[in-house]
């Protein structure tokens, strides 16, 4: 099965509860699924996993796999790896995200890597997270919310990766916020104006239960596009 790039419109969109939630689902189907985040920024945890990111997609995912080999690179400031090496002096390695992309992608049959921010966030001073999908050579799924002003964030997402060449598997609409657009609205507009398929939408998440995620990603997202 082909590994999918998790990225969004901006950071906060979702994409760790989305990729949760597909990673519990498509392991509750029977496939044997990695995750990684190969860049992770922001307050260290003081247990376990440094990235309370990589500490909810392991659990979800239920993976033994070492801290190192799903998170190569952490920086402690709530930042783009292209910023925290010019504030902290330490060079992001993409070498490392990508051998160990690699290494995953032996161990798993599929392998959902979660990105970091939005679609043009730096690692370095030319080199994106668009380079690093165009670089892993698979599609991105593209995680974008309701709230007012996600039109335009997510057209210049979509416009972006086009730029860049990577196939977009489709975009899911993460609706969590209270005062955003309509659903059956925002999939027909964003639809017809990033002719993208639509995958489907993601309610607000009370309980991350694996129960929990399960029924509710079974039940609102177009499984059989994500995975054809
Ligand atoms: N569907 C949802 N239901 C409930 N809360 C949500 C949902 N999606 C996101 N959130 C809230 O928004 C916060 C940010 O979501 P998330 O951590 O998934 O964003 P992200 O895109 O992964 O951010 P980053 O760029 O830092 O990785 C979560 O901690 C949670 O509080
Ligand atoms: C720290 C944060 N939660 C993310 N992990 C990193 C977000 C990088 C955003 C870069 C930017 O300002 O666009
Ligand atoms: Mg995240």
């Amino acid at each position: 099965m082909k590994s999918l790039f998790i990225s969004g419109t901006d950071t906060d969109v979702g994409k760790t509860y989305v990729t949760a939630g597909l990673a519990v689902t498509l392991r509750k189907m029977g496939v044997d699924v990695g995750v990684m985040k190969p860049f992770a920024a922001g307050n260290a945890q003081k247990k376990g996993f440094k990235s309370e990111d990589v500490e909810i997609l392991a659990n979800a995912a239920q993976v033994s796999d070492s801290e190192n080999l799903l998170n190569p690179q952490f920086f402690p400031i709530a930042a783009s790896p292209y910023t925290a090496w010019m504030n902290l002096k330490v060079k992001p390695q993409i070498n490392s995200a990508i051998s160990n992309f690699k290494t995953l992608s032996k161990i798993h049959s599929m392998v959902l890597v979660e990105g970091m921010g939005g679609i043009m966030t730096p690692i370095l001073k030319n080199y994106f997270v668009v380079d690093l999908i165009k670089e892993m050579r698979i599609p991105a799924v593209l995680v974008t919310r309701t709230k007012v002003g996600t039109v335009n964030h997510t057209i210049m997402t979509v416009q972006m990766c086009r730029n860049y060449k990577i196939p977009i598997k489709g975009i899911i609409i993460n609706d969590f916020d209270s005062d955003g657009y309509k659903i059956r609205e925002l999939t027909r507009d964003l639809k017809s104006l990033t002719q993208v398929p639509i995958l489907g939408s993601i309610p607000f998440i009370k309980d991350m239960s694996d129960t929990s995620l399960y029924r509710i990603f079974k039940k609102n997202l177009d499984l059989k596009l994500l995975l054809k």
